[in-house]
């Protein structure tokens, strides 16, 4: 039989996979249904000061080899998701973690001190990299802007927590990000990616785009990043120094999770496959991944992890 537990900053997930932010998790009764999976976490959808109507719809379409979604952050306002944190059953033994993505740095610290104030075991994940606010950059692409950020929250928040990230496409860049990271050791982990931004998808039917927010431009996910979201999680796990490395973009089987694992992921996220197809691709996708080890003579996730061979 193979173990597929996984403890790291404190937490221990039963198995490595959970929801990506921004999925089926914007509501309480969503964030129990995925609870209620055989998802081994939970994450909250980015939350800011207050309540979002987010973007235009239609602004989530499925794509031929993924999606491209231009949400805008809709969600409840942090409150909501600070209470939902504080009645949560921490005793379930799958991990919360909050997603922060404040529409300001003074948003951001303001959210920050109310759940340090609260004290709760949940990590936070602060979104560095949201593609998707008509006329406002990526934090994550600006790094001087990055490390003023981070640079400020450790200032106001003292518990470990991690940084969702865009995706990077240079190796320049990937050193320049690891280098800001680096300087922060309160600062356990990052979540690569985030969707591949500003991406383009044409229904030649129609002659339209298939969203409505930014003439058409939103993120990306599904097939179309995974070779992406691989080179990101690899780039980090060997540029970070005693961070962990959370993958996300394009696992939609048990091959993608060990292929992100075996790139350095200490756990995964599912996005556009648990939108698709629900929360019944956790157990599935679980279920692939113990057979994968099974067949491969692995016991455990560290039996593999991080071992990518090169030529
Ligand atoms: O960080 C985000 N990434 C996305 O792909 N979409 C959402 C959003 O638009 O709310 N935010």
């Amino acid at each position: 039989a193979v173990d597929l537990s996984v403890s790291w900053l404190g937490v221990n997930m039963e198995n490595p996979l959970y929801n990506a932010s921004g999925v089926m998790c914007r509501s309480r009764e969503e964030l129990d249904a995925v609870a209620a999976s055989a998802a081994g976490a939970v994450v909250t959808k980015s939350c800011t000061l207050s309540p979002r109507e987010g973007n235009p719809e239609p602004r989530y379409a499925r794509a031929p080899h993924g999606s491209i979604n231009s949400m805008g952050l809709p969600n409840a306002g942090y409150e909501y998701y600070l209470d939902y944190a504080k009645n949560y059953d921490h005793a379930s033994g799958k991990p919360l973690f909050v997603s922060v993505s404040g529409m300001t740095l003074e948003e951001n610290l303001t959210m920050l001190k109310a759940f340090r104030d609260a004290d709760l075991p949940c990590l936070v994940e602060l979104n560095l990299s949201c593609p998707n606010l008509p006329g406002k950059a990526q934090i994550g692409y600006d790094f001087a802007a990055s490390s003023h950020v981070l640079s400020e929250v450790v200032k106001v928040y003292d518990k470990p927590f991690g940084v969702k990230l865009p995706p990077y496409f240079d190796p320049v860049h990937f050193a320049e990000m690891a280098s800001v990271l680096n300087s922060f050791p309160s600062l356990k982990y990052v979540t690569c990616i985030n969707s591949v931004g500003n991406g383009l998808v044409i229904d030649i039917d129609s002659e339209s785009v298939v969203i409505k927010p930014k003439a058409g431009l939103g993120g990306l996910g599904g097939d179309y990043v995974l070779p992406t979201a691989l080179a990101n999680v690899r780039e980090f796990s060997r540029l970070l120094d005693g961070k962990h490395v959370i993958g996300c973009g394009g696992i939609k089987s048990g091959r993608e999770a060990f292929m992100h694992i075996l790139a350095g992921a200490t756990a995964v996220q599912v996005g556009t496959c648990l939108y698709e197809e629900g929360a019944g691709c956790f157990a599935r996708i679980r279920d692939e991944l113990a057979a994968i080890m099974e067949e491969k003579g692995y016991r455990t996730l560290a039996d593999f992890r991080g071992k990518l061979l090169t030529m």
